[in-house]
């Protein structure tokens, strides 16, 4: 014969299916991991999102639990981490998802991490220029780069916070200041101009995006971004105005979406692919694969300036090679000084936010 419950008992599972389990942010679900059969040991790389409930972060984290090569999906924000983390582990993909909300909990979502991706920090409005976005996101990318440092310095950083040709110099110093900067290791992602360019550059020739590969050197804010035209894959020529107009879509392809936002933000579906492309390769890269290459914005010897975005080639340390420039034409030289000009003063003032 059955026990018959007693009251407080039914009272409980009653109440238990009124208000299910809150979803696993740290120790809160009644059923706890530990007494899970399943351990989530699925071989794989663990990655962090930082900033992983915006815009960039929601879609982001969708597409990395998809990713065959993650493991272990740790989500952090300041805000709405538990909806996204609950909303995401429902997924039926290989990576175990957990949440972390609030600075106090920073260093649970960093420790053990071998890529941590950062899309933290507030998106441009219409009329404001990425620049303007240093003043909220310097402190964001350093308070969180200084948990980076102390968690996992040894973890790969994607940083797409904006103004990127500042906040890597920022992520540079805070490292460097906790002894544990390895530039191989600090990317700025400017994968997004390079989708851009690939999708335009096809709608030109008149061939699929899938088959157009178009290096972009330089930053990721107006002309500092450089597209090389003269080096497409497969190999193409422009005419003079075809030139003017793709280069100057590819350099305001952000403005584009923000004007057509109007208020509501940046580019964020189109980053999140852009950003799981490149977490993508860096993976591979740490799996071991050969000939993984992408543009990104990083330390650098190929210019003066001691940041610039280029092909490099991932690998097991992250980055292993830093191409050259190749053959550029006089319109890419142009280009290129113009690029550089800008570049000297937003690389200087993310140094300065640090060291002053
Ligand atoms: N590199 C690129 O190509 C590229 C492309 C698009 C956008 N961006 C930049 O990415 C950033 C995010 O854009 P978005 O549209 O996702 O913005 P969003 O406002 O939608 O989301 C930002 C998220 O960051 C979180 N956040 C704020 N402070 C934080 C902190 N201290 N720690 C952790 N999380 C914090 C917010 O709570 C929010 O959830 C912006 O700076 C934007 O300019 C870069
Ligand atoms: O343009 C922006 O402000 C966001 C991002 O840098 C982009 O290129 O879309």
């Amino acid at each position: 014969m059955q026990p018959i419950p007693d009251v407080n008992q039914r009272i409980a599972r009653i109440s238990s299916h009124l208000h299910p389990p809150k979803p696993q942010m740290e120790e809160s679900s009644a059923l706890r991991r530990a007494n899970c059969r399943g351990k989530g040991g699925a071989p794989g790389f663990k990655v962090a999102i930082l900033g992983a409930a915006g815009g960039i972060g929601q879609p982001l984290a969708m597409l990395m639990k998809m990713n065959p090569l993650v493991s272990i999906l740790h989500l952090y924000d300041v805000v709405n981490a538990p909806g996204v983390t609950a909303d995401i582990s429902h997924m039926d993909t290989g990576a175990v998802v957990r949440g972390f909300l609030g600075q106090q909990q920073l260093e649970a979502a960093l420790t053990g991490m071998d890529l941590v991706i950062i899309p933290a920090g507030v998106p441009r409005k219409p009329g404001m220029t990425r620049d303007d976005l240093f003043k909220i996101n310097a402190g964001i990318v350093r308070t969180l780069c200084e948990g980076i440092a102390k968690s996992c310095p040894r973890a790969i950083v994607n940083l797409i916070s904006n103004p990127v040709n500042s906040t890597v110099p920022i992520a540079a110093e805070v490292f460097k200041k906790a002894g544990t900067y390895d530039p191989n290791r600090l990317l700025g992602v400017t994968m997004l101009d390079v989708v851009r360019a690939n999708t335009f550059v096809a709608e030109v020739l008149g061939l699929d995006p899938r088959d157009v590969d178009v290096p972009v050197v330089g930053g990721h804010a107006g002309v500092t971004i450089l597209p090389l035209l003269s080096q497409v894959k497969p190999p193409s020529s422009f005419t003079q105005e075809e030139t003017i107009y793709l280069t100057d879509r590819i350099q305001n392809g952000g403005t584009e979406v923000v004007e057509a936002k109007a208020g509501a933000g940046s580019a964020t579906l189109s980053m999140a692919y852009a950003a799981v492309k490149f977490a993508d390769a860096c993976l591979r890269g740490l799996r071991g694969d050969a000939g993984v290459v992408e543009c990104a914005f990083v330390a650098s010897q190929v210019t003066e300036l001691p940041f610039f975005a280029s092909k490099v080639r991932l690998g097991r340390n992250g980055m292993e090679e830093v191409y050259g420039l190749g053959a550029l034409n006089e319109y890419e030289r142009i280009g290129l000084e113009k690029a550089k000009k800008e570049l000297v003063g937003s690389i200087e003032k993310g140094v300065t936010f640090i060291r002053s």
